[in-house]
């Protein structure tokens, strides 16, 4: 991909090329109910930065010790794109966030029922997995690295990963929550998506031992950034360009950064974790981090 395409150029053409393949990776005549594949596309398609399939292409291609990499990696974009879809209609359920809007369109449940909802979700978290064995299968990544990306998302999807971290939410919404349990909340229910999809990217891209572990932690920083930054915009944010309603956090009293520390502070937060984020991509060495490190900016200034 060119060099001279800006990040938001970058971020846009290769959303357009993940939002292609996750057309084949859920067909429109797929032999399964009509209602739930309906539900599954309605938010699938429903748009969203593709954050997360865009850092497993761009990790995959920061390596460079695989030129194939990119191509092989797509069916672990999509699958993560599935994956974090799938949380987002569960999240809007009554029983948790209850909310109306997401990606600028309604919510899940509103247009399908929440039967409908829990089982697209359901769907789209198991095809995740289907599709990351095709990557082997189709695609060309090695099985034991295959192999090693299906273990990890099981562990950074699942109950020591996201969906521990919603638990933590949860039930932190009760209760007074402390800056510390705030980052485990944050950590796990949004930063393991974005380590598992910048870890999946170097595994296909021929990472070195070494490189994971720097990527990781960039993956740690940079995901406890951006939720941050979620609930600055919550507060200060343009509905329209969020696409979902504000202030629902103070709606649901929920605890977040700019209630325990302040808005300002937490805008420092956000600036100071990025730049953790980028030393740490610095100390991994790669041999093409320019998309990476170009990435991690943008996401501290977005509005959306
Ligand atoms: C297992 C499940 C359901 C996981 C959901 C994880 C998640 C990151 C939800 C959105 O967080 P949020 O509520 O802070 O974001 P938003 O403002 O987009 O609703
Ligand atoms: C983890 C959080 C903050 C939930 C929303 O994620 P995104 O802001 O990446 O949502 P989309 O762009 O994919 O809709």
């Amino acid at each position: 991909m060119s060099e001279a395409l800006t990040t938001q150029q970058y971020i846009s053409q290769t959303a357009a090329e993940v939002e292609a393949a996750l057309k084949s990776v859920l067909p429109a005549n797929w032999d399964v109910p009509a209602q739930l594949r309906e539900s599954m596309g309605y938010s699938v398609d429903a748009g969203g930065k593709r954050l997360r399939p865009v850092l497993v292409l761009a990790a995959a291609e920061a390596i460079q010790r695989n030129p194939a990499a990119a191509k092989a990696a797509m069916p672990v974009a999509c699958a993560i794109e599935m994956i974090h879809t799938y949380s987002l209609i569960h999240d809007d359920l009554p029983a948790m966030d209850d909310d109306d809007y997401r990606r600028g369109k309604l919510t899940n449940h509103k247009v399908f029922g929440e039967a409908m909802a829990i089982l697209a979700g359901d769907a789209l978290l198991t095809h995740a997995f289907y599709s990351i064995v095709q990557s082997a299968r189709v695609n060309g990544v090695p099985a034991e690295i295959a192999l090693q990306i299906v273990e990890e998302l099981s562990v950074l999807a699942g109950a020591s990963g996201m969906v521990g971290g919603q638990a933590a939410d949860m039930l932190g919404e009760q209760g007074v929550t402390s800056i510390e349990q705030l980052k485990y909340i944050h950590q796990h229910k949004t930063s393991d998506l974005i380590v598992f999809s910048l870890r999946a990217g170097a595994w296909i891209g021929g990472a070195t031992a070494e490189q994971l572990e720097r990527v990781t932690e960039f993956g740690t920083a940079l995901g406890l950034a951006f939720q941050i930054q979620d609930d600055i915009l919550d507060l200060i944010g343009d509905e329209a360009k969020l696409g979902k309603k504000t202030n629902s956090d103070v709606e649901q009293h929920k605890v977040t950064y700019p209630f325990l520390i302040g808005l300002e502070e937490s805008q420092m937060e956000v600036e100071r974790l990025t730049d953790v984020a980028k030393q740490a991509l610095n100390q991994a060495e790669l041999e093409a981090p320019a998309r990476l490190f170009g990435i991690a900016d943008y996401l501290m200034k977005r509005d959306h």
